[in-house]
């Protein structure tokens, strides 16, 4: 007789760790200059009698370090919604009516991409990970993206809703999970961010959604996770090692939100830079100890760029020389704070620009390398990846 754990191992589990095997990435066309934003941020919603909170506005875009976002939200689209350039009116309708249609319609551009660089039917996908902040709806946008792509009714499909902008490692995380579970698993994750959920006119009394104004963006992400790659055939980008979530002891309050009639409201407490980067070590070292190692700088770095005083704080508390978080403030410059997609934006440029420079493997020529995802909660989910030779 057949024993149950024979049938694990040999027909069920895979041999191999999780592999990201294609990445693809995508935006929508309207791009926003971040030196200009502060005039038409304030003229789109009628606000430019409130001088002094615009030159405030002015001063936060300018700290940002960012220099371009994308938005699906254009001038046009706000003047036939005027209550989504209110501070707070009514208008999730319209909201949820934009990002049901544009959040799985950005996510199938970046689903197309994987799946082109991946070079495998799209039959083989049997796994489906969505995740998103924003069009709530049944069957979800996961079911949206099904048909879009025209994948099977089979697919197996997790929807990640509100999960905010530590989720890029949850996605990674849930992932690996099935991947190394479920032999010749292929988990097509996709994860696709739209900013008309947040979008709101300035108020005197709301700094935190003045911050949120000048960072947030959108953009889609899809990955190919699988374990045991098909040799010559399925091309393998990072592995991952291991992965973790925290909940930070006594972070309550500091990053989080409500879906009301207004959108999504949200709050962003001053103290997010700091207690991200008082918790960093303690997370480095529970992941790193296991592998001897303890030199930070010997590892990449891909950190979800939530805002530059973030990564400034991370830096310094960990001693990181200023090349090591390139990637991930390039990203921010050219993208904004995309929420889960912008690790994937990060690990993409990061293999490409290896390739490029001729280094000898896909994380700046060095082996093992740190993903961080930061969000409400605070949470702090942390992935091992190790590089693969170029
Ligand atoms: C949504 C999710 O799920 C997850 C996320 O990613 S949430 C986003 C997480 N990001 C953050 O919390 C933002 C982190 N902060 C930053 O990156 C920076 O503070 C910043 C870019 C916003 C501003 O840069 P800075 O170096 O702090 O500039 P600084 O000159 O000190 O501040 C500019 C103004 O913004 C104000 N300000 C800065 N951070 C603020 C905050 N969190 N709330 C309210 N006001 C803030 C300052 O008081 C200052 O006002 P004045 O000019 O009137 O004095």
């Amino acid at each position: 007789m057949v024993a149950v754990n024979d049938i694990r191992k040999v027909q069920q589990r895979a041999e191999g760790p999780a592999t990201v095997l294609a990445i693809g990435t995508a935006n929508p066309p309207n791009c926003v200059d971040q030196n200009t934003y502060a005039d038409y941020y304030f003229r789109v919603t009628n606000s430019e009698h409130m001088i002094d909170l615009k030159k405030k506005f002015q001063r936060i875009c300018k700290r940002t370090m960012i220099k371009n976002r994308y938005m699906y939200l254009t001038e046009e689209i706000l003047k036939e919604n005027p209550n989504m350039c209110a501070y707070k009116a009514p208008s999730l309708d319209a909201r949820e009516d934009m990002m049901i249609r544009e959040v799985p319609k950005v996510g199938k551009e970046a689903a197309t991409k994987a799946i082109k660089e991946w070079g495998q039917p799209m039959s083989k996908i049997t796994h489906l990970i969505f995740c998103t902040t924003s069009g709530v709806a049944l069957p979800g946008v996961d079911y949206e993206l099904i048909v879009l792509l025209g994948l099977d009714p089979c697919v197996k499909r997790y929807m990640m809703y509100h999960q905010g902008c530590f989720a890029g490692g949850t996605v990674l995380r849930l992932a690996k999970d099935l991947a190394e579970n479920n032999k010749d698993a292929r988990v097509l994750i996709v994860c696709s961010e739209n900013t008309a959920v947040t979008f709101r006119g300035p108020s005197e009394t709301d700094m935190d959604s003045l911050v949120g104004q000048a960072l947030f963006a959108d953009g889609a992400a899809a990955i190919i996770i699988g374990s045991d790659p098909v040799p010559e055939v399925e091309k393998p980008i990072f592995e991952l090692v291991s992965t973790d979530q925290k909940l930070v002891p006594g972070s309550h309050g500091a990053i989080g939100g409500l879906l009301r009639e207004v959108g999504l409201t949200f709050y962003l407490n001053k103290s997010v830079p700091d207690i991200i980067s008082q918790n960093i070590n303690e997370a480095l070292n529970k992941a790193f100890d296991p592998l001897g190692i303890s030199d930070y700088n010997s590892i990449f770095w891909i950190a979800h760029p939530g805002g530059r005083a973030i990564l400034d704080q991370v830096e310094q508390k960990v001693n990181l020389k200023p090349e090591k978080m390139k990637a991930t403030r390039d990203v921010l410059s050219n993208y904004g704070n995309m929420s889960s997609a912008c690790v994937f934006f990060i690990m993409d440029l990061m293999r490409k620009n290896s390739l490029e420079r001729g280094l000898k493997t896909t994380g700046e020529g060095l082996d093992w390398g740190v993903l961080f995802g930061f969000g409400p909660g605070l949470t702090i989910e942390t992935v091992v990846l190790r590089s693969v030779a170029i």
